[in-house]
């Protein structure tokens, strides 16, 4: 089995998108709109299951929502009133047809479908008990587990067996399940991935929807209701919603990246919008680390608001100094260091005209790897920049995310294997400052980061997990064998 990196490869993803419709006519076209404005998450694969009250129907494929879901051949199978979908970028399992989601298996209760957004921290544990007893695994997700451990439960009703499915399951889910019964969407109990509700009136009831974000409600003209709460379950059964919350209630770690980089501008998160959020980042980034410089330049296109934020709260000319092509995905899919490198370079450009003899200061989001800083640094430099800062709307990223977004091992994470100024060396720049973590939560409107308890999930920068990690553990206490056994021989 692949497992959830960062041990078995090296690719940076983020996260995948999950959208699902009750109660419309042609439900699939809608979903494959909201997968639309959901692209951003993921693009490795994309994915629609339907239900037309008798029958599933299911297309899986590699690459975009436009391309496969704009064909006719495509959508037209795709029948029914319900309907949800899948944007990947994996996290456990490898990138190929057969992990591509909605899953869906026939279990003794009928069809069952699911759509996940996030990682399950003990996957691989549950996978090897529930082999052990028999089941035999399709796929080498870690969403599966939740398919087995559903079919496998000795509860009666599939609600039932689902929640106590979810009972065993560890780490990050935000979940929309199809059953004949209905459609559920659910979060894990610390509400660590995003999942929103709307609704679209109409004569028999209208349309209920789950969406990651909720932009994917605007594209299809949805409200917004609310969020579901962390560790609450929502089943809609044609237009009756009921609501279950199944597990003792706990303080909620929403990842907070979702506010650095993950999310769209344009999207409302636990009521703040991430648009606001990035500039409020950008302005504190400019109280912390101010510096003498004749432009603000972000990198596009994630950089942008946060810059947006520091020019005006530092009185700095904001100016765009990059220009981003738009045919180029984001440099985390892209699948080895060689081509990593290659496709910054395919994607930005700098407007020389405007960088020659002024000392800039570069904004963005976050350094990973310090791939997109050391390249973009260098293309400053070549227009003819006389100095350049750059300023990150983050914290250092020092450690591995294992709740759904792909980051690399450590060793390759910038931050964790040097200090700041060995990264300013590493980047070339004349000057590097992060955001600090209090500074972060000052943008959200908090005085500071609560150590005793944080109100969101922020590991990769703090280190601070709020979940077990059963997988991780147990590869390491295999490399405490292995090294053992070494030294007994
Ligand atoms: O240090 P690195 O390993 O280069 O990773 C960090 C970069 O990756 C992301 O941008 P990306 O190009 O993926 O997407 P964007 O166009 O949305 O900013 C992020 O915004 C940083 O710019
Ligand atoms: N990024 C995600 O949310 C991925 C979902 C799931 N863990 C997968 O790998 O398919
Ligand atoms: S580790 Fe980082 S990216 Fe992962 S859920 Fe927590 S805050 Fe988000
Ligand atoms: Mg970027």
């Amino acid at each position: 089995m692949l497992t959830t990196n960062p041990h078995e490869d090296d690719t940076l993803h983020e996260e995948c998108g999950i959208f699902g419709i009750s109660g419309a006519t042609d439900a699939a076209r809608l979903v494959a709109l909201g997968l639309h404005a959901l692209q951003h998450r993921g693009q490795e694969a994309a994915g629609i299951t339907s239900f037309d009250g008798v029958e599933f129907h299911t297309h899986r494929a590699m690459g975009h929502v436009a391309g496969n879901f704009d064909r006719e051949d495509i959508m037209v199978p795709l029948r029914g009133s319900v309907a949800c979908g899948h944007v990947r970028y994996s996290t456990t399992g490898e990138t190929a047809l057969r992990n591509v989601q909605p899953l869906y298996a026939d279990l003794a209760s009928g069809g069952f479908a699911i759509a996940h957004n996030g990682n399950i921290s003990n996957a691989m544990r549950l996978r090897r008990d529930l082999v052990r007893r028999g089941s035999i695994f399709q796929s080498t997700s870690d969403t599966e587990t939740i398919i087995h451990l559903v079919a496998t439960s000795n509860y009666r009703t599939t609600v039932d067996k689902f929640i106590d499915a979810l009972k065993r399951v560890e780490g990050a889910y935000s979940l929309i399940v199809m059953t004949p019964e209905g459609m559920i969407a659910c979060r894990d109990p610390l509400g660590i991935r995003p999942l929103v509700m709307g609704k679209i009136d109409g004569p028999d009831g209208g349309s209920i929807i789950f969406a990651s974000e909720t932009v994917a409600l605007d594209v299809v003209g949805a409200t917004f209701v609310r969020s579901i709460d962390p560790g609450e379950l929502v089943m809609v059964k044609g237009t009756e919603i009921t609501s279950h919350r199944p597990f003792p209630q706990v303080a909620a770690r929403p990842c907070i990246f979702e506010y650095v980089y993950f999310s769209r501008p344009d999207s409302i998160s636990e009521d703040r919008s991430v648009y606001t959020v990035r500039k409020a980042i950008g302005a504190q980034l400019a109280i912390e680390s101010p510096v003498d410089a004749d432009l603000v330049i972000p990198v596009p296109d994630s950089g942008t608001p946060a810059a947006l934020g520091y020019a005006q709260e530092s009185g700095i000319p904001f100016e765009l100094g990059i220009i981003r092509s738009h045919y180029v995905g984001r440099t985390f899919i892209q699948p080895s260091d060689k081509v990593r490198h290659l496709g910054v370079k395919l994607k930005h450009n700098a407007n020389r005209a405007l960088i020659a003899g002024k000392k800039i200061v570069l904004i963005d989001d976050s350094i990973v790897r310090g791939t997109t800083s050391l390249k973009i640094v260098e293309m400053m430099r070549e227009a003819g920049a006389a100095e350049v800062h750059m300023r990150i709307a983050s914290p250092p990223t020092r450690h591995s995310c294992f709740y759904g977004v792909d980051t690399p091992e450590r060793a390759k994470l910038l931050a964790a294997t040097k200090n700041l100024e060995q990264m300013a060396d590493y980047i070339k720049a004349d000057s590097l400052a992060f955001i600090s973590i209090h500074g972060l939560y000052k943008a959200l409107g908090e005085p500071q980061r609560n150590a005793i308890r944080p109100s969101h999930c922020d590991a990769c920068f703090t280190g601070d997990y709020p979940t077990s990690l059963t997988d991780q553990d147990d590869v390491s206490s295999v490399d405490q064998f292995a090294l053992l056994a070494e030294r007994v021989i």
